[in-house]
Parts: structure tokens; sequence; C-alpha cells
């Protein structure tokens, strides 16, 4: 594949020092950073792997990218935009700031059931970028809490902005780490939380799977109501839930207009993880302390900082959210559920602890007492399985792999038949 992953043009090379020093200030929160962000760390011992065994037939396990075509229709719309470029009278330039109005209706529609207005959704090249430009919003002035474990760009970008002050052990100072581990079913205990101005939560949950029900998110807007912090809730897998008592978003919970933004992709919905598409639901009436509105500020870096969603992802997204659309929608993630059962089920027949895979792409498996790198290594040599360390995702995943259930049906029944071979079924 021209882009596949293992080219070594996409391992960044370290850069050497050059004669001419410059007498630019580093920014002191970079130098806070210690390894360097997971996936690419992923993919580098993955590479390296490959570099030493060259027939090595990997399966990856690891990296939550998806592997199965686009749908047509969807891939067939963007084609006729892209085609339309071409031609004086469909030719279009910058688009409408926050997003192409009728794909901001149709999210607004067809996911909210018109529970948020039109103007509340901000169309995006991404949940992560859009992570980052809310970080931008925030400031270093504000502290915020994580589930422990939990995708590590909540945390990564805290420390980029100024939020946090350097790291001891496994923990940033300033950070509120809400434990979340099989003791407590995932979901953290919100009394034993000191308070944070931002609470970043997300579910289904990357990486242990875990989905929050309705009376645990009712737990969740209340918690914040009292301690007057801002959610920010990442649905980036509410595609996966099948469980009715499940919320698909924060905003099924009353009240939670007044405390919560949620972020959310098309990534996970239909493929789009290289097409780059991603709304914000940021509510008119979230205030910051000093009464003034969270939409005003977010709208002003939104408007300052980003050009908009391609007009081609866009052209894409109007056709996931058609009918026929949705229907591949639940097809595609149907798919994806299944290879997260069939990974879960082999994990657990072997005897180990299994969490996660049900309303998830994410399976996480449980390894008593190892160093889920040694984990990750073992496996990469033993069974030439891709997985990501749960350690990575902070030091309640310590202990815990991550299975994604992103690989081909094939490709996780052959991992199946390793592992079994590996752990001597
Ligand atoms: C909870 C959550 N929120 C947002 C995202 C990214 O959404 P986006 O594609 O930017 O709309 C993700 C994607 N995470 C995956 C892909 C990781 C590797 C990608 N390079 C990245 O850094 O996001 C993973 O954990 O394996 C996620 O889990």
């Amino acid at each position: 594949k021209r882009f596949s992953r293992s080219s070594p043009l996409l391992v960044a090379s370290t850069p050497t020092a050059s004669k001419q020093m410059t007498r630019v200030p580093r920014n002191p929160n970079l130098a806070k950073l210690e390894a360097g962000y997971l996936f690419p760390e992923i993919a580098r011992r993955r590479n390296a792997y490959l570099e030493k065994h060259p027939t090595a037939n990997i399966i990856s396990l690891g990296i939550g990218d998806t592997t199965q075509p686009i749908p047509a229709h969807v891939a067939q719309k963007m084609a006729e935009r892209a085609l339309a470029l071409a031609t004086p009278e469909g030719y279009s330039g910058y688009g409408p700031d926050l997003g192409d109005p009728e794909l901001r209706k149709k999210i607004s529609e067809r996911l909210y059931g018109g529970k948020v207005d039109i103007d509340e959704v901000f169309v995006s090249d991404g949940a992560k970028c859009d992570i980052g430009r809310l970080q931008m919003m925030f400031g270093p002035g504000v502290d915020i809490a994580v589930q422990d474990p939990s995708y590590p760009v909540y945390v990564d970008s805290a420390v980029i902005v100024g939020q946090t002050g350097t790291k001891n052990g496994s923990l940033y100072e300033n950070i509120r780490y809400m434990t979340c581990l099989p003791e407590n079913n995932f979901f953290p205990q919100l009394d034993k939380v000191p308070r944070a101005d931002i609470i970043f939560f997300c579910s289904p949950n990357n990486p242990t799977g875990a989905a929050a029900t309705r009376e645990q998110l009712e737990k969740l807007v209340q918690y914040a109501k009292n301690n007057g912090s801002i959610i920010v809730y990442d649905a980036a897998y509410a595609p996966f839930i099948r469980d009715e008592n499940i919320p698909q978003s924060i905003f099924e919970i009353e009240g939670a207009n007044e405390v919560a933004l949620e972020c959310n992709s098309f990534s996970k919905y239909a493929g789009f993880t290289g097409v780059r598409l991603g709304w914000v639901v940021c509510p008119k009436s979230l205030q910051f302390a000093d009464g003034s509105f969270v939409h005003k500020d977010f709208r002003r870096i939104f408007t300052t900082c980003f050009n908009g969603a391609s007009s081609l992802a866009q052209a894409g997204g109007l056709a996931v959210l058609d009918d026929k659309g949705m229907q591949e929608v639940r097809r595609l993630t149907d798919y994806y559920l299944e290879n997260a059962h069939i990974l879960s089920s082999a994990m657990r027949d072997l005897g180990l602890k299994v969490f996660g895979g049900e309303n998830s792409p994410y399976v996480w498996v449980q390894f008593p007492g190892r160093s889920s790198w040694d984990i990750f290594e073992e496996l990469l040599e033993r069974a030439q399985i891709v997985t990501v360390p749960g350690s990575g995702f902070g030091s309640g995943g310590e202990s815990f792999l991550r299975l994604s259930a992103f690989a081909s049906r094939e490709q996780c029944l052959e991992a199946k038949s390793r592992l079994e071979k590996m752990f001597g079924k």
C-alpha cells in the first residue's frame, strides 16, 4: 500500500544537531513530556521487528486504525465532489467556518435527534485535532482529570499547553487520575477524585472497552455540576454501542448541556481515519466562571486556528449520514464487534482475565504482575502480533494489553490460533 505503515519513510528520523545554534528558548512544557507519543513508538517497534525479520507475517491488533473499505456510495459522493471541483460551476474554495450547514444539520438530526442546535455543531478534521484546539482554548490555568488508563492525547496535550507540573514516576503533577480498574468496574469513584476544572471522559472507553451506563453518566454529570467542572466527553466509539442502556451521547443525560461538550469522529463510523472528519458539540449554554460563553471562545479558536474540514471529506460525511450510510456504519461496526468477540473469547478460553470487547472494538486483557511492555514484546516475538501495552495509556494500564479488533476477520482468526499455540492450548 502506498502509505503502508511499515515504509521506512514514515518512521520519523531523529534530527541531527546543526552547527548553527539558534537563540530561541524551547517551550519548557515540551521538555516535561517524557517518552514519545505512544502510537509512533508502537509503529517504530513493529518496523524494527520487520527489519530483523523481513519475511515475518505480522498481524496488527495495535493501533486502532480501520481496515475495511469505505462504503462504495460514500466514496462515490467524495469522487463526485472532487470532479466537481474541476468545473467552473462546481468549484469551491474555503468552506463555511463551522462546516457545511447541511452536514451540521444532519449531524444534529441523525446523531442527536435534533437535541442539539445546528450552531452548536463544529465540523472538524477529527477528534484528536479538536482535543488539541479545546486545550488551546482552556489554556494553562486549568487542571484536568482523566480516566486512568485513557487515550494519551488528554494528558499529553495538557502537558504541552502547560496545565501540569513535571512527571513524578508515571504521574504528572496537577492531573487528577481517576483510576479505572476491574475492582471498580472501570468507572471512577467520583467522591474520591479531587475537583478538576476539566474532566476528560471517554466512553466507550479507549483502552478498557468499558461503556458507561446511563446511571453512571448521571453521576458524572451531577459530579461536574457539584464541582463547577466542564466535561469533555469523547464519544469516538459511540457507533459500537449495542446495549440499550448505554447512552450514545452525554447529551442524553438531563442537564449535560450546562456542564459538558462532546467530541466525536467519523473515523470509526465509516473508516474515515485517513479522510479526516470529526465534530464537536459545544452547547451555547456552557459558561466559564466569569459568565462568558465557552461557545464564543471555541468559535474564536476554531476560526483562528483552523481553516475547516476538507470539502471532500464533508461530502463523504453527508453520505455516511444518509439512510444507506447508516446501514453501512452498522455493518462495518458489527464486523469489528465480531472480531472483538473472537479475540476476547480466545483470550478468555486461555484462562486470561478479559474485559471490554462489547460495545467497543477494544479488548482489555490482564496479565497480573507482568509489565505491559514485556508482554507486548513477547507477543511480537513469539506470535508476530502487534498490540498496545496498557501502561502506554497510564499507570492504571500496567499489566494489561489492549487488542484492537480492526484487523481483517482472517487475521483475527489467525491471531486466535497463534495465541492458542503460544499459551499452549
Ligand atoms: C478516544 C479517541 N478519541 C479520538 C481518537 C482519534 O480520532 P480522530 O481519528 O482524530 O477523529 C482516537 C483514536 N485512537 C486510536 C488511533 C491512535 C492512532 C492515531 N494516530 C491517534 O493518535 O489518534 C487508538 O487508540 O488506537 C481515540 O481512541
